[in-house]
């Protein structure tokens, strides 16, 4: 993966080769500017990769109209942001249940409370995102990723911004509703604890990854 001009290029990612099992829990991990963030978002199809391809459930998402990728996107992929990403005129509750809305399902509302109730924002559903502390607005936007309950979580940096007790919660949270829905989970992270709560580990640097598999979930 490349940025920039064609006569001087970055490349930030390097003949990445590397297959996912759905269910797998995966933590991206590597320092500052080693392409974390690129990779997730190669993954969410929200860049193309200049070279190769990526395919989910066999679909090359190259292949993928813009149009066709929203969908794709909607349908299998709940992506979590470091910085929420929260829309600040809708209610906590409208913001989870825009997934649902924009597919059109007619239950989205019902759906949505349910999933703010487990991640423990029940008495939160009509407050706005900037009446909500950083870690009640990290957990509207996990209900937001998972109400649509995807099969590929992609989170980047979900507990970056929040204090350790906070960060704590959230990420168990994240894996409490990944076990139940037997999603697969990709996150990346600064956070080495966070990070050997996967099962596998890639790193990356110097644009080249090296899969470790976590010899706790080996016994
Ligand atoms: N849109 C872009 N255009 C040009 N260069 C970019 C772009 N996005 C990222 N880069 C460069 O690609 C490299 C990898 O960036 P990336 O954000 O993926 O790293 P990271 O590992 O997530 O870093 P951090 O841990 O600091 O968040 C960096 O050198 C960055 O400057």
């Amino acid at each position: 993966m490349e940025y920039g001009q064609a006569d001087s290029p970055l490349r930030v990612l390097d003949n990445l080769n590397f297959s996912m099992d759905g269910g797998d829990t995966v933590a991206i991990v590597g320092p500052s500017g080693s392409g974390k963030t690129t990779l997730l978002q190669l993954l969410a199809a929200l860049e193309q990769p200049t070279h190769g391809s990526i395919q989910l459930d066999g679909q090359a998402l190259s292949h993928l109209s813009p149009d066709e990728l929203a969908d794709f996107r909607r349908d299998n992929m709940g992506i979590v942001f470091q910085s929420f990403h929260l829309i600040d005129s809708l209610t906590a509750l409208a913001n989870a249940a825009l997934p649902l809305d924009i597919a059109g399902q007619a239950d989205s509302t019902k759906r949505a409370i349910n999933m703010l109730e487990r991640v423990g924002l029940k008495d939160r559903t009509t407050h706005y995102p900037q009446q909500l502390s950083g870690g009640e607005q990290q957990r509207v936007a996990i209900a937001r990723a998972l109400v649509h309950e995807p099969r590929l979580i992609l989170a980047d940096e979900p507990t970056g911004n929040l204090d350790e007790k906070t960060g704590k919660r959230v990420a168990d949270m994240l894996f409490d509703l990944h076990a139940q829905s037997q999603s697969t989970l990709v996150l990346v992270t600064h956070d080495m604890r966070l990070a050997q709560r996967c099962k596998r580990l890639f790193w990356l640097e110097s644009g080249k990854l090296r899969v470790e598999e976590n010899s706790e979930f080996s016994a």
